[in-house]
């Protein structure tokens, strides 16, 4: 008799820069090996060797929108298709520091890029092989949502800041904005983390997320 098919679990993290996102990713990916899951943390842009070095560009070198859209974009198709998409037929949890959210987010809402040429790009881009006419989406999105004042006064001196976290608060306004507007679009999929909390009470957040769905 053939075995079923094993089940993976793709979760995203998601929020401004300064948002405290990737302080839990690793608490979360023990919580699922103590459970005996195998785990894949991974980021984007990033992910793969191709898709890094994809990532060293769009975080430091000027580029116009439409040149940074299409840069993220083929990062994600090729971290889909060496690392997400195998990782998810072995049946492993992945956890990445950002998606497609992410895109919309930053390309869409802080650049102010078409956003239906982002959904044309989203849906070439995650097309899912095993289910056609469907998209590769995250299980589970944590949106760690922050004001973007209290986001800057953690990232001063905390880091040397890329292309992105040199940027005013005007834009990670609109960014937080892009993330609230995908978020209200898919209810389900998202759970907001309000990341303006103390380290233990967001991890006490995010416990209660995953245990409400029987992760
Ligand atoms: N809940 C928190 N309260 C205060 N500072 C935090 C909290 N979570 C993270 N930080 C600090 O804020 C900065 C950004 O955190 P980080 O996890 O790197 O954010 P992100 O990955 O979302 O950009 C780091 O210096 C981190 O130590
Ligand atoms: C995935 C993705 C990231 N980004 C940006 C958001 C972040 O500023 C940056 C990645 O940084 P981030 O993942 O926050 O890494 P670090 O915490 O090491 O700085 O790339 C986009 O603009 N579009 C995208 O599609």
């Amino acid at each position: 008799m053939s075995q079923p098919a094993p089940t993976g679990l793709f979760l995203s993290f998601e929020g401004i820069d300064g948002a405290g996102k990737s302080s839990h990713i690793a608490g979360i990916a023990e919580r699922f090996r103590a459970a005996g899951r195998e785990v894949v943390s991974t980021r984007e842009p990033g992910g793969t060797p191709l898709a890094e070095s994809l990532r060293e560009l769009v975080l430091h070198q000027a580029m116009d929108p439409l040149t940074e859209a299409l840069l993220v974009f083929a990062a994600r198709r090729d971290h889909l298709q060496q690392c997400i998409e195998p990782a998810l037929a072995r049946g492993a949890v992945v956890l990445s520091d950002r998606y497609t959210d992410a895109t919309f987010a930053y390309q869409g809402g802080g650049r102010g890029f078409d956003l239906a040429l982002l959904r044309t790009l989203e849906s070439w881009v995650q097309a899912r092989v095993d289910a056609p006419g469907q998209l590769r989406q995250p299980d589970l999105t944590f949106w760690f949502d922050l004001a973007p004042s209290i986001a800057a006064e953690r990232l001063a001196g905390a880091r040397a800041p890329d292309r992105f976290e040199a940027l005013d608060q005007a834009f990670f306004t609109r960014v937080r904005d892009g993330y609230a507007a995908r978020a209200a679009a898919e209810p389900q999929r998202f759970a907001r983390i309000e990341a303006d909390a103390p380290r233990e009470a967001v991890a006490a957040q995010i416990a209660r997320v995953l245990e409400a769905r029987g992760l």
